[in-house]
């Protein structure tokens, strides 16, 4: 039997729904969603298999212009996804007119590696503009196979599925066949805190926060996990917590149901705020927290 296997790179403007997209693939929350743009910081590795194929997905962060240091070394992810990919899917969505970044699109309709487009949330569509956005984006990139889809809806998914399982090349499986993805357990703690701060703080807090988890540990029937909430601001730090501790709390029910089902195990998780001024201009500290590879 023909074994299958290669790397698949989404790419494309924040909020179009990468993520969706990608935890549709592989059938497990992953990759953490909210209606917020920029929720995806880093490089996500997810892996689909198959008893004859590997299919290695990274989710990157959208396409931006970079304001402070974060947003450069989230882009920096980005042009990577252009250097070890069989396949690039460039998603775009409903009601999505252009790519903000002239440079980048250039690349995306020079590229050699073959190239899905795909027009998300058709659900939100009616037939006619369905058509007339159909038309506009296959004339702007004109090298790609093109798919209008709802990640949400699960409408046309498994065509593209299937469409990147031919164009991947002959290979042996790169990852163990059991193993989903390359992120480390605590990984999935930071983001399922950090999915919870995302819905339920307003304005520029999410935008502020980090979370770290300092002790994760296994024991037969439950994990212990400490995390830290880190925040730039006193003013943050009380809003993080709210009233009596109410705020804090609810991030933390909430985070912890969803990590027992990630985990299939009883969670205990402990959480703490701190501040810690300018983290998101300090190439030191974001360095620590895995985004700065230069
Ligand atoms: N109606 C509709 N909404 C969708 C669809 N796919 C994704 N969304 C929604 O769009 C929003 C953004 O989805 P994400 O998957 O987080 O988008 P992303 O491109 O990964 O976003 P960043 O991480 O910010 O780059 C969420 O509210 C999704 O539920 C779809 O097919 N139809």
């Amino acid at each position: 039997m023909m074994h299958k296997a290669g790397f698949v790179n989404i790419i494309g403007n924040p909020n179009v729904g990468k993520s969706t997209l990608m935890n549709a693939f592989i059938g497990e929350k992953l990759s953490i969603i909210t209606s917020k743009a920029q929720t995806t910081r880093h490089r996500i590795l997810g892996i689909v298999n198959g008893e004859d194929f590997q299919v290695i997905l990274s989710d990157t962060p959208g396409i931006i212009k970079p304001a402070y240091e974060l947003q450069a070394s989230m882009m920096d992810f980005v042009k990577s996804a252009f250097e070890d990919a069989d396949v690039l899917i460039y998603m775009v969505e409903i009601g999505e007119k252009e790519l903000k970044d002239e440079a980048f699109f250039k690349k995306i309709t020079n590229s050699k590696i073959p190239v899905l487009l795909l027009l998300n949330k058709i659900d939100k569509s009616n037939q006619e503009q369905l058509e007339e956005q159909s038309e506009i984006w296959q004339n702007k990139v004109p090298n790609a196979e093109f798919f209008p889809i709802s990640a949400t809806e699960g409408f046309n998914v498994q065509n593209v599925f299937n469409r990147i399982i031919e164009l991947l090349p002959k290979s042996p499986a790169f990852y163990p066949k059991d193993q989903l993805t390359d992120k480390p357990e605590r990984f999935f703690v930071n983001e399922a805190i950090r999915e919870k701060i995302l819905m339920h703080y307003k304005k520029e807090i999410p935008y502020a926060v980090e979370v770290d988890t300092e002790e994760f540990f296994e024991e037969d029937n439950i994990i212990r996990m400490r995390s830290v909430i880190m925040v730039e601001r006193e003013t943050q730090k009380g809003i993080i917590i709210g009233h009596k501790g109410s705020a804090l709390k609810r991030v933390g029910v909430e985070a912890r149901k969803d990590l027992e089902k990630f985990f299939g195990k009883q969670v205990h998780l402990e959480l703490y705020v701190k501040v810690n001024k300018n983290w998101r201009n300090d190439q030191r500290q974001l360095k620590r927290f895995g985004y700065n590879q230069r």
